[in-house]
């Protein structure tokens, strides 16, 4: 039997839709052939060549096995495809890949591999590719068609219903290899947003002597906002499991707790990519526990969100729409979302507050000043 399109749709649509949903449900290996580049840590051998580096080189300063020269050329061409490298003579054909041409290919690095050359001290991303392809977060998207028909699961996440019934950071604790590699994963990604954040929207923490970074995780946050501001006392809040690995090194102090519950005093509350992980009511809760943690209005308390605000920023190319989308998908699997100005307005009221000011950073990222 014949399927419906190939009644209706010409030869060469019919060959075109062929090649995209190829390029789509082949996606993932795009994403597996990334975190096995970020893995070997190929951005970095080749920077350490000079910013070029021919495959037997990569392989060299790699540990790939000559005996997998081969594919390793096959997972740089589909990177190299995807503009995570660029190469000067790419082969043409998967035909050309064991070829003496394919030996002369000189691979350079694109902005996107550039940010995963060096360690977390120089704002690493490769954690983040570890952890977003883990089993335990690729599978939460698994069961989104059943998830979507089913009216019963009551306040359950995606995530839950993937997981049987245990939330995101119930994993965290039952789980210290998920806990770590996530914590990893925040805290690259935190080394590289905090230096913007520093550098386009530090003037937020101007006049503070203190401040508590909530769900901080292992600190990279509160440490580049105490390097930048000394005299700013640091604090960091986060559950126990997410403390109990964090690198203490003196410079912000570590306070295991739950921030439904209690938040330390501080000049201001600091919550970065916290929100987004929860629905509106629990964002009320958390944002109700900051207030109580804060000097009352006209003392000069407040809380600094860094989060997206979709559609904020410099009018969005396509690119920067389809991260925002998939950013929004992928919150909606742990139980929050990404917001638009209109719905964090309508929490920061209902949480108490009176004002807010967003000042966008990087994208549809921003910096939200909330005032009591
Ligand atoms: C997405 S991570 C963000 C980490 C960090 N702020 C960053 O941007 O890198 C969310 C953090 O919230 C923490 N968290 C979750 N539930 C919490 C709770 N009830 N109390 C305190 N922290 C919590 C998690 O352990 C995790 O470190």
């Amino acid at each position: 039997m014949s399927c419906h399109a190939e009644q209706e749709l010409s030869t060469p649509d019919m060959l075109q839709g062929h090649i995209e949903l190829h390029h789509h449900l082949f996606g993932y290996l795009k994403s597996m052939a990334l975190r096995c580049a970020a893995d070997l840590g190929v951005p970095s051998a080749i920077h350490r060549r000079g910013g070029a580096a021919m495959i037997s080189d990569i392989a060299a300063d790699t540990g790939v096995h000559p005996a997998k020269l081969p594919h390793l050329r096959r997972i740089m061409r589909v990177l190299t495809g995807a503009g995570i490298f660029a190469a000067n003579d790419e082969p043409s054909s998967p035909a050309d890949q064991d070829g003496d041409a394919a030996g002369e290919t000189v691979y350079t690095l694109t902005p996107p591999s550039r940010l995963l050359v060096g360690d977390h001290a120089t704002c690493n991303m490769a954690p983040m590719m570890r952890f977003l392809v883990r089993p335990e977060v690729a599978a939460v998207f698994f069961g989104l068609d059943a998830w979507l028909r089913d009216g019963d699961t009551g306040a359950a996440t995606l995530y839950q219903a993937a997981h049987g019934g245990v939330p995101a950071w119930e994993m965290t604790k039952r789980d210290s290899s998920y806990s770590r590699a996530l914590n990893e994963a925040c805290a690259g990604d935190t080394s590289f947003v905090m230096d913007i954040a520093v550098r386009e929207g530090g003037d937020v923490f101007r006049g503070l002597s203190s401040l508590v970074d909530v769900g901080g995780g292992h600190g990279a946050a509160a440490m580049a906002i105490a390097r930048a501001f000394p005299h700013i006392k640091c604090s960091v809040l986060d559950l126990p499991q997410a403390i109990s690995e964090a690198p203490a090194d003196g410079t912000v102090n570590f306070v295991a707790g739950n921030m439904f519950e209690y938040i330390p005093p501080a000049n201001a509350v600091f919550l970065k990519y916290v929100l987004h992980c929860w629905g509106e009511e629990d964002c009320i809760k958390i944002l109700q526990q900051c207030k109580k943690a804060i000097p009352a209005k006209g003392d000069g308390g407040k809380v600094i969100i860094i989060n997206a605000v979709v559609g904020s920023g410099e009018p969005q190319d396509n690119a920067l729409k389809e991260t925002q989308v998939l950013f929004d998908v992928y919150m909606m699997g742990i139980g929050g979302g990404e917001r638009e100005e209109h719905a964090w307005k309508k929490i920061f009221l209902e949480a108490g507050f009176s004002d807010y000011k967003i000042k966008p950073i990087l994208g549809f990222i921003s910096v939200i000043e909330v005032y009591p």
